[in-house]
């Protein structure tokens, strides 16, 4: 049935080897690259109403620098280039809720976690949502809170920037604030509530939290669904050959009645870190400048490091994280 729980010592290798490919992520730097080359190539991805007195222009070569002016200052050619195209609002602008969706998915129906033997069962959910836990709370602290503003937020206002084009007054009616001065109101701001306010998140440096978004849910996603569908693959092939030897052609994937959700819950993490990653395309070509984009990169694969290799070679932290799959 289900993999057999494995000791550490004589099989590291063979588990690191059944592990999740470092390699994959690769996908992430290739693709920001390629969508920031087409940004700066192609005639469409430049608007030609942009002023060469904007000092971001050379790290900026598309609409990035007027990333964070409200809708209607710009008319982008692109559907995608389009803050309000459907994708955005329905999709990434809640991406966490469809990234738990996905994940709850995978952990209530993949025989990995509901057909391990009974000691596995619980050790593996409860690992599985550890990894949630870790990659939900770094999504949390650097989107969306941190003591106060989130890192990204708090990054931005280090860096020089501030909201601007708005009164103290109208900033604190707007926010619904109570302070005192306008350097409070610079320093506690967001960008989401100078945003409600009429301002304008601009100067500092603007980490992308899509960017940063996208690759963290999608790599996550992609590790635990390949986790789970190679165990998958492993039980179904035991099973098919335990049941008839001679016959040579059942295929891991079969598709009978008693698969058909296990399929669909993989399917629709695929289906979710698929549109992930396309919606990291449209950024990168679209939105921010390189170094912003980069930062989003970076913070994410970090978090994907400790999450998902680093238990590859610290084993007292694989032992409590544990690898999808193994
Ligand atoms: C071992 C430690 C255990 C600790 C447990 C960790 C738990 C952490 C916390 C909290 C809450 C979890 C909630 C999970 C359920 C949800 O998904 S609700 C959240 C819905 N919200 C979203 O999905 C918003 C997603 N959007 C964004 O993050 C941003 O819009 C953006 C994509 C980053 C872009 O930013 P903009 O400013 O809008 O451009
Ligand atoms: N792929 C995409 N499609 C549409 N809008 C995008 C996008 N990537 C980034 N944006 C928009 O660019 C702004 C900054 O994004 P980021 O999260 O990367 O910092 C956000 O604008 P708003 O905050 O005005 O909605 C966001 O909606």
């Amino acid at each position: 049935m289900a993999t057999s729980s494995r000791s550490v010592s004589p099989t590291q290798s063979k588990a690191n080897r059944r592990a999740p490919p470092a390699i994959a992520l690769i996908i992430y730097p290739i693709t920001l690259i390629v969508g920031s080359i087409f940004s700066a190539i192609s005639p469409t991805a430049r608007p030609p109403s942009r002023g060469s007195s904007d000092p971001a222009s050379a790290l900026a070569p598309t609409i990035a620098a007027d990333i964070n002016v409200p809708d209607g200052h710009s008319s982008p050619v692109n559907y995608f280039a389009r803050k309000n195209n459907i994708f955005n609002l329905y999709f990434v602008k809640i991406g966490w809720v469809w990234i738990t969706f996905a994940f709850f998915a995978l952990l209530l129906t993949q025989p990995y976690f509901t057909k391990a033997p009974s000691g596995l069962r619980g050790k593996r959910s409860a690992q599985a949502l550890l990894r949630y836990s870790i990659v939900t709370l770094a999504w949390f602290l650097t989107t969306q809170w941190f003591f106060g503003p989130a890192v990204i937020d708090r990054a931005f206002v280090l860096t020089g920037g501030k909201c601007e084009s708005l009164t103290p007054l109208a900033a604190a009616a707007g926010g619904g604030l109570a302070v005192d001065s306008w350097e409070e109101i610079k320093l506690i701001f967001t960008a989401a509530a100078c945003k409600v306010a009429g301002g304008v998140w601009r100067g500092g440096h603007d980490v992308s939290g899509h960017v940063f978004m996208l690759v963290l849910g999608s790599a996550f996603l992609g590790f635990e669904t390949l986790g789970a569908s190679r165990s998958y693959l492993n039980v179904a092939g035991s099973e098919a050959k335990a049941k008839d030897d001679s016959d040579d052609d059942s295929t891991s994937d079969n598709e009978d009645d008693d698969d058909s959700v296990p399929i669909f819950a993989r399917r629709f993490a695929w289906g979710v870190a698929g549109l992930s990653w396309w919606m990291l395309f449209m950024t990168a070509i679209w939105f921010h400048t390189w170094l912003e984009k980069l930062s989003g990169l970076a913070i994410s694969l970090g978090v994907a490091y400790v999450t998902y290799l680093l238990p590859q070679s610290l084993l007292p932290w694989r032992d409590i994280t544990g690898i999808p799959g193994l």
